[in-house]
Parts: C-alpha cells; structure tokens; sequence
C-alpha cells in the first residue's frame, strides 16, 4: 500500500504515554509531525510531540473534533481505552488507522481476539468460558477447575484480574473484575491456569509490502497482571520459536494492516499456548530500547510508513525493570539516578509522568550483561536504586 510515501507525514497519536513517548520521538527523528492525545495535560508523548489535546478518547465528539481540526494522514493508537467504532469511520474517510480500524477493535475485546484465535484459526489458547454474572462465575469456574484466572473481558495491564485458588475466592474475583472493567462492560472471562515455564512476547512486525518478520524472543516477568521485568533473548528452543512465529503470522494476517504486535504466549514444556496481542509495541519490549540496532517504536514507524527493515540485529544479553511509584504524588522527583547510572551498559529513562499513584510506572532501568541473569541482575538493581521522593 503506502510505499515510497513522502515525508513529512502527519501522525495522530491517541495515548501519550511512555510507549508513545519514544514512538513520537523515532517520528520526529524522521522529521515527521506528531499530534499527541491524552485525557491529561503534559503526558510522556505530548512532551515530545509538535502539539497536543487533551479529550476523552472513549468520545466518539471529542475525536471528531480533533481529527477535524488536524487532518492527520494516520491515527496510531498507543492505548486500548479508545471509542473505536469512530476510527472504522475515520479510516472510511481515507485516514490509515494502524494497523486497522478493525484490528484495534477486535484486540481491545479479549473475548473477540480469543474467538478468532481459538474458533476461527484453531490456535491453542488457555481453556475458557465467560460469564455476566456471579452465579456464572461460579458455574464456569467449576467447569475450568482451580486455580483459574478471572479477568474483565474490557480490561488492560492486569487490572481486575486475579488468580482464583479455590470456591471461596469467586465472590471476591467478581467484584474485583466488575469494578475494574472499563465502560460499563460486565463481562467477565475464566481462563484455565497455566503453569508456565516462561511467558514471552514475540515482537511481530506486519508491513504493507514487504514479509512479516519478527524479533528475537522477549522474556518477561509479571506481578499484579503487570510487566516487572524483561529480557532479550528469552531462552526457549528454535523449534518453539517457529511454532510461536507461525502463529503470530496467523494471527496478525487475520487482523491485516501494519505495523508491530507484541505477541504474548506461554511456554510450557510442551506447549506454545497463544495469549493475546497489543496492535502496537508493547511494554515488555522496551528492552529493545537496548538490545537491538532498531527499538519496537522504530520498527513500528517504519513499517507504518512503508519504509524498508533491512535487517534486525540483536546486540546481546540486555534486560529491563520497571520503576514504580509507591504512593499517590503529585510533585515528582527522583534520587539515585546517579548511583544506578554509574554502573557499566546501564541506562535509566524517566517518562516524566506529571502525577503518581501506588503501583504506576514512572521510569524504566536498561541493562545489557554477560548473560540473562547478569542484564536482569543489573537492571533491577539499578531500578531499585531510582527511588521517588
Ligand atoms: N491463563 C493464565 N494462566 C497463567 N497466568 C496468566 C493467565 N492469564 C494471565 N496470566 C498472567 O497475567 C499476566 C497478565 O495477563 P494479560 O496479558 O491477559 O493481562 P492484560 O491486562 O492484558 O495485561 P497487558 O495489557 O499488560 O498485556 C500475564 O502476562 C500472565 O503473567
Ligand atoms: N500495558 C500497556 C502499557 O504499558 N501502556 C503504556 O502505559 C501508558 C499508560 O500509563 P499510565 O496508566 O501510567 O497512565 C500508555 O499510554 C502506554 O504508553
Ligand atoms: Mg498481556
């Protein structure tokens, strides 16, 4: 489609958060010009970008009158939370919505990216069963067995989400996912519990004219449904790499468009068992901000405008670990950027978050090593050292 466009190209971005914030400034290094959205002033992206606007993207008005005032040539979403039955409108009026307007609404619905997956192209998924009520709950959590994982099918980054362990714990699952569902979705998804070896993302980079390809495998470990730390490259056998390949293929083919996925499967001893997908980089893969000669936000742009991707190099053992927040704050300062930048092949990125809250991720540590445990070993030791005061 799109090759050999020219540039500048006028890019919309809806989410402004750190993801976007390294997407805008891969756009800018092209000279490209960047409107960055949020629902609030001086997000990470608006920081870098050429202007921005707060609204509600979940108002189907309020994007209407952004897109009318811009003009963008794309709409790139950076988040889930979006009116998207508006994009499908946009992109009928000519606007490339990435990777589609389609894609971006099946891939916020775990239940419509679960049935294409599983129904449609009979990938191996976790066992799972829905339910609107509590009295469902409990009937399909015994149909699953325990433990199990009860997630809003309207959610993202682990919110609602809990491991049930036995009967007792279904109320209180329940109520958890209700009142953390976005919108006034009350539907709820119970998935089988999978032990895992290691859950990866798999990079996937889907491109108007040129063959799918992907990054080496990325590790990552999870608290609270949240990503803690990553690592490239994850060790899993080739022969699961292609198993894990071929499905992404599969399943980004069926979405259609371009642009990155972060793929997400659990790997067991046997098994390449598919999770779900982000139509756009992905948290765990801002290791690459380290480990390769692209990052996931310069693929991303490339493959959004057409722009060729001769060849992706991992450079070694590199890891990342988030830098959270541990209470609510509105004046934002750090100490110990120093000392965790003192070590060798550490870096530290500050997202610049104007507020914080328990648990909200304001910084990310880098770090390439000798080997996986080294990069991790030094990365979060030097997340560890960043502390908000
Ligand atoms: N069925 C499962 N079995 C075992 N662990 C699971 C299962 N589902 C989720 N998890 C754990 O919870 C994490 C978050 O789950 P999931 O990716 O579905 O949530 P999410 O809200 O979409 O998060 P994000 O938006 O950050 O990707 C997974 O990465 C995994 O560690
Ligand atoms: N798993 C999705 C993800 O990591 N998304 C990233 O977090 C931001 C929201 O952060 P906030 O909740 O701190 O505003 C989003 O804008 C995106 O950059
Ligand atoms: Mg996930």
């Amino acid at each position: 489609m799109k090759t050999s466009l020219q540039l500048p190209q006028k890019l919309m971005l809806l989410g402004s958060g750190e993801l976007g914030k390294e997407f805008v400034i891969a756009a800018q290094r092209l000279g490209n010009y960047v409107i960055a959205i949020d629902r609030y002033a001086n997000a990470p992206a608006m920081q870098v970008a050429d202007c921005s606007e707060v609204i509600s993207m979940l108002s189907a008005d309020d994007l209407e009158t952004v897109v009318t005032k811009h003009q963008p040539d794309f709409i790139i979403p950076e988040i889930e939370a979006i009116r998207t039955e508006k994009l499908q409108e946009f992109e009928q009026r000519g606007i490339i919505v990435i990777p589609t307007a389609t894609a971006t609404n099946y891939t916020m619905n775990r239940d419509i990216i679960r049935e294409l997956a599983h129904q449609e192209l009979g990938v191996r998924t976790a066992e799972y069963r829905y339910a609107f009520t509590l009295e469902e709950l409990i009937t399909v959590s015994d149909e699953i067995g325990f433990p199990n994982v009860v997630k809003p099918v309207m959610s993202s980054s682990g919110k609602g989400q809990s491991v049930v362990q036995d009967r007792t714990e279904v109320e209180k699952a329940w109520s958890y996912a209700i009142s953390n569902s976005r919108g006034d979705s009350q539907k709820i998804i119970v998935e089988e519990f999978i032990n895992f070896e290691i859950e990866i993302t798999l990079l996937t980079i889907k491109q108007w004219d040129a063959p799918t390809i992907f990054c080496p495998p990325i590790g990552h470990s999870q608290e609270r449904g949240d990503y803690q730390e990553s690592w490239q490259p994850a060790n899993i056998s080739e022969d699961k790499i292609l198993a894990s390949q071929e499905i992404a293929k599969k399943v980004t083919d069926a979405l259609g468009g371009a642009g990155i996925f972060g793929v997400e499967f659990f790997i067991t001893k046997d098994e390449v068992i598919f999770s779900e997908l982000s139509p756009r980089p992905h948290d765990t893969g801002m290791v690459t901000l380290i480990s390769q000669n692209l990052n996931e936000f310069e693929l991303h742009l490339r493959a959004i405008l057409g722009l060729p991707i001769p060849h992706i190099e991992q450079l070694g053992f590199s890891a990342s670990a988030v830098i959270l927040a541990s209470e609510k704050s509105d004046s934002i300062a750090f100490t110990g950027v120093a000392d965790a930048l003192a070590e060798k092949d550490v870096d530290i990125q500050l997202f610049g978050k104007p507020t914080a809250h328990p648990y909200r991720r304001m910084g990310v540590a880098l770090a390439k090593g000798t080997d996986v445990e080294d990069a991790r070993e030094k990365a979060t030791t030097a997340a560890s050292k960043v502390k908000l005061i």
